[in-house]
């Protein structure tokens, strides 16, 4: 992979006067500059329909990121390498000045024609904005031109599908690079690391000492403001089909031949193919839905969902999905990948707990204690780190076994270095490090899997709600385990 080290680009915001902007974009920037990872000499120019001046877009960019800076020359610095452009996206004549003015900027800031093209739009502007963009000459330069696309990257296969043949005329794939935040969290990155640099794992990562795995991705916010959004996603769209998918194939995939971008995305790929067809007849066996009612929330009385603003008061969405994944390959035979996500759950938390089977006898079967099995648990957020559960004699006679755990706590160490997924994914975008970005095919196969879930469900009106908001979810969720004779392993105070 031959990835630059300080790069050196103009970054072009579509979208710049909206929230993710405003609490992702700019602070992650400011990140970038001010830990010198990017090019002292940079320039952002923010798009959007509001006809603001430069001052007005800089002094938006300064409020976002505050907090963060003691010193209000330093401030002043940041944000004069901002600059507004307002235009409607869809009209195909102002691109041209778009064009002028990142030329003037290559000229300002000695930038060799890096063009950075970050969508924080709605996505039905993505195809429109690739296809004027090439038509008008912004990607032809001498440097490079990349396209950052937000999700939801569509709504469905064949609506993924059109919207990839769109940008596709316009960029090719790998200038393309599709986000999933997840894959710029610390500890999702760590997964390969942990599995692959660790002898101690990786001899016992498959079906012969791993009885199920478990990733839960738990929310204590409702649909808040975004109600409208969410009537046409649910859960389904909104976090299966891309981080908690995501999360699987990185746990289920081979080892790659090399840590390359390629290599990594054939190994994901390949988990993909692998999965286990449902058909929407077995959907019922393998998928629960829920959508949470009225409930207390952190000791505050909140309303259901079909209170919520946006929201039909008959809604079918659900705001819980619990799923098992079986993978059909050599490896992962026989073990099932249980998820889970949901809104307006106890805790905010993702952790992945990866359970081993118990030994072939138990010689500490008299003590009630003694049957705890091994557990590896990933805590993603907000913990970062690596537990391991074992089993240990307690102190004093006897043979009394105990479970112990061995921590290890990575934002304790590092609190203020790690770096936030937004911030991780820019610079890796910068760098023209595509390997935390979702490839066409992983996304494809990923809609193509849910795709049938979503079909069972539309056609099949749910007995909502099911969860009482500040809950744990539905307790079809809690038996779809039984009746393998698992459980869920509780995400916060596992074991003590
Ligand atoms: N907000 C978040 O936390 C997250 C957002 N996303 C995704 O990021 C994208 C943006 O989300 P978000 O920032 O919340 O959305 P907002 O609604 O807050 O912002 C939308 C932006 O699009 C601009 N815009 C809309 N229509 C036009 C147009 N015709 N021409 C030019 N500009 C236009 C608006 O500018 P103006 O109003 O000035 O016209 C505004 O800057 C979406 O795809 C969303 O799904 C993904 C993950 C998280
Ligand atoms: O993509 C999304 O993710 C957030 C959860 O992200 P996290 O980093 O806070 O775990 C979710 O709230 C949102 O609905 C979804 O669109």
């Amino acid at each position: 992979m031959n990835t630059e080290h300080k790069p050196k680009a103009v970054i072009v915001i579509f979208g710049a006067t909206g929230d993710l902007a405003k609490r992702k974009l700019f602070p992650s920037i400011y990140r970038l500059h001010r830990s010198k990872k990017i090019d002292s000499d940079f320039a952002v120019v923010g798009v959007g329909r509001r006809p603001w001046t430069n001052e007005e877009f800089r002094s938006n960019v300064s409020d976002s990121i505050q907090s963060s800076i003691k010193q209000s020359s330093e401030l002043d610095e940041f944000a004069s390498h901002f600059y507004y452009h307002p235009f409607d996206v869809t009209n195909p004549s102002s691109y041209l000045e778009l064009k002028g003015m990142l030329s003037e900027l290559d000229g300002k800031y000695g930038i060799p024609g890096n063009r950075m093209f970050y969508m924080a739009m709605a996505p039905e502007f993505f195809g429109t904005i690739a296809r004027n963009l090439k038509s008008e000459g912004l990607t032809a330069t001498e440097g490079w031109s990349r396209l950052v696309i937000e999700k939801p990257f569509g709504h469905d296969l064949p609506s993924a599908q059109e919207l990839n043949d769109e940008i596709r005329e316009a960029f090719s794939e790998d200038q393309i690079y599709r986000i999933d935040h997840y894959l710029g969290k610390q500890m999702v990155q760590n997964i390969e690391v942990i599995r692959f640099s660790n002898a101690l794992f990786e001899s016992v990562w498959n079906n012969r000492y791993i009885s199920n795995i478990q990733v839960t991705s738990s929310e204590v916010l409702g649909v808040e403001d975004r109600g409208r959004y969410y009537e046409n996603s649910g859960a389904l769209r909104d976090m299966v089909q891309n981080h908690l998918m995501q999360m699987v194939a990185l746990l289920a995939m081979e080892p790659p031949i090399k840590l390359e971008t390629d290599e990594i995305r054939s190994e994901k790929v390949k988990v993909m193919r692998a999965l286990r067809p449902l058909t929407e007849k077995d959907v019922p066996d393998y998928f629960v839905r829920g959508q949470y009612g009225k409930g207390e929330s952190e000791d505050v009385s909140v309303p259901g969902y079909r209170e919520e603003s946006n929201v039909d008061p008959e809604s079918n969405t659900e705001t819980y999905v619990a799923g098992k994944l079986m993978i059909d390959n050599f490896r992962w035979a026989g073990v099932p990948f249980y998820i889970r996500t949901g809104k307006r759950m106890t805790a905010k938390s993702t952790k992945i707990v990866v359970q081993f089977k118990d030994l072939p006898m138990n010689l500490y079967s008299n003590d009630v204690d003694s049957k705890h099995p091994n557990l590896l648990v990933i805590h993603i957020q907000p913990d970062e780190g690596i537990t391991l559960h074992l089993n240990a004699k307690e102190a004093g006679g006897g043979s009394y076994v105990k479970p112990i755990k061995l921590d290890y706590c990575s934002n304790c160490v590092d609190q203020f270095n790690t770096p936030e997924a937004y911030e991780k994914l820019i610079y890796d975008g910068l760098r023209g490090d595509a390997t935390n970005f979702t490839h066409w095919d992983e996304v494809s196969l990923s809609w193509s899997y849910v795709d049938t879930i979503s079909k069972a469900w539309e056609t099949h009106k749910a007995e909502f709600p099911n969860y009482a908001a500040g809950s744990m979810g539905p307790k079809a969720a809690d038996e779809l385990l039984e009746k393998d004779g698992f459980h869920w392993w509780p995400i916060t105070d596992m074991v003590d």
